[in-house]
């Protein structure tokens, strides 16, 4: 078990890491706050796994429960869906004073911090993390969202949890292919820290099962090393940009190929900008080798796919590190030393050819 602090002077909290902690889940939340209405937020996949064993526990600590299920799936992450939630707070009679749990997977989580953020202009939300990239990333750090037209969170916030449960037990029903993904931001993570220690574990990594097993470390050094990035710059305008490492390409990829998850996006992304990097001497030989060993390890997709100069172009202008006319990549000098690359617009199809 491990206990983390995200120690935001105006907003700290904590991130509970501790296998059979959902069982506890009434107490960790009385801890955090007073009685109240809790609207917990789920999907299609998560609700008949472990919704009713969490409203069971609430109650039995003094909250009143009501539910809102989203369908299952990136679809879902959307202002069509906030509404849905918006509408069953309503419903509900809920107020500023009550609470939204989010129980799912990264796209439950973005949502409904997108929702509670917004609701009556914010109401308190914790967040209950059950996908493997959401108990190492997501759920951490503030950043909500939905989607919108072409573009991934273009419309969203920053709105800290009050609490993080994270019970690494669950991810015993996640899909084969969910699991994996997640770990595409593990990885992220592992190449962005300085940690020796963090590459060392993903060293012993070699299998999905290994992956399970060892997934609650995972989340330990993952947001221990995101924690950091955002106490030092919550509203990424500066370093807390490393934590794109992969996703300008990577969310391209995830928006222009079809089922494409996000963590596998991400894999691709960090792939094609290190091997890019590579040949244009700014990242140290064979440090691409090294991210695709790990990746492969557990069979995350490595190879980019056939996108024109133009598609990528045109997906990278709606990135959040464009600033002006230039738009700021994550690059690695080498494993563990991030750097973020300036380049200009006007100089960007140029550069992805290079
Ligand atoms: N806010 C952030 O900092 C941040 C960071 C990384 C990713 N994201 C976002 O997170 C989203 C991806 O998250 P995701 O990969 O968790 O996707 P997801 O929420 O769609 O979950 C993946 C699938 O697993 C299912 N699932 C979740 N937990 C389960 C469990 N315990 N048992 C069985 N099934 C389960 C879900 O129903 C879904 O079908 C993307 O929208 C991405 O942009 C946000
Ligand atoms: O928390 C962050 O900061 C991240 O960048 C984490 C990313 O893994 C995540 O996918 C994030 O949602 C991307 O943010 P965006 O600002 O590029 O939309
Ligand atoms: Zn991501």
């Amino acid at each position: 078990m491990s206990t983390l602090t995200v120690a935001l002077p105006q907003h700290p909290y904590q991130i509970i890491i501790e296998s059979g902690a959902a069982a506890r889940l009434g107490t960790l939340v009385a801890n955090v706050w007073s009685p109240r209405r809790v609207m917990i937020v789920s999907d299609t996949h998560v609700a008949p796994l472990y919704l009713e064993a969490t409203q069971q526990r609430l109650t039995a600590a003094g909250f009143t429960t009501a539910i809102s299920v989203i369908p299952a799936g990136e679809a879902s992450k959307t202002l069509a869906g906030a509404q849905q939630i918006y509408g069953d707070l309503i419903a509900n009679g809920f107020s500023r004073s009550d609470g939204v749990l989010a129980l799912g997977g990264g796209v439950v989580g973005d949502l409904a911090g997108f929702v509670a953020s917004t609701f009556m202009r914010g109401l308190s939300y914790i967040q209950v993390p059950t996908s493997l990239l959401a108990q190492v990333d997501s759920s951490v750090g503030g950043k909500t969202a939905v989607d919108f037209g072409t573009g991934k969170n273009v419309i969203g916030s920053f709105f800290q949890p009050d609490l993080v449960v994270i019970d690494p037990d669950q991810l015993q029903t996640l899909s084969q292919r969910n699991l994996v993904e997640g770990y595409g931001e593990v990885v992220k993570m592992g190449a962005l820290s300085s940690d020796a220690s963090f590459w060392q574990l993903l060293e012993t990594i070699d299998s999905p099962a290994a992956l399970l097993a060892h997934a609650g470390e995972c989340s330990a050094y993952a947001i221990a090393a995101k924690a950091a990035l955002v106490v030092a710059d919550e509203r990424d305008t500066g370093t807390r940009r490393l934590l794109n490492f992969g996703h300008t390409l990577g969310h391209a990829a995830e928006l222009l190929v079809p089922d494409t998850l996000h963590g596998e996006a991400v894999s691709m992304g960090m792939m094609a900008i290190t091997r890019l990097c590579e040949r244009q001497g700014l990242t140290a030989p064979q440090t691409a080798d090294q991210i695709a060993a790990r990746l492969t390890a557990v069979g995350l997709p490595t190879h980019f796919p056939q996108l024109t100069t133009a598609q990528l172009v045109e997906q990278i202008r709606m990135d959040k590190k464009v600033k002006g006319q230039t738009v700021v990549l994550v690059t690695l000098a080498k494993l563990g030393e991030p750097r973020l690359h300036p380049v200009p617009l006007a100089e960007l199809p140029a550069f992805l050819e290079g």
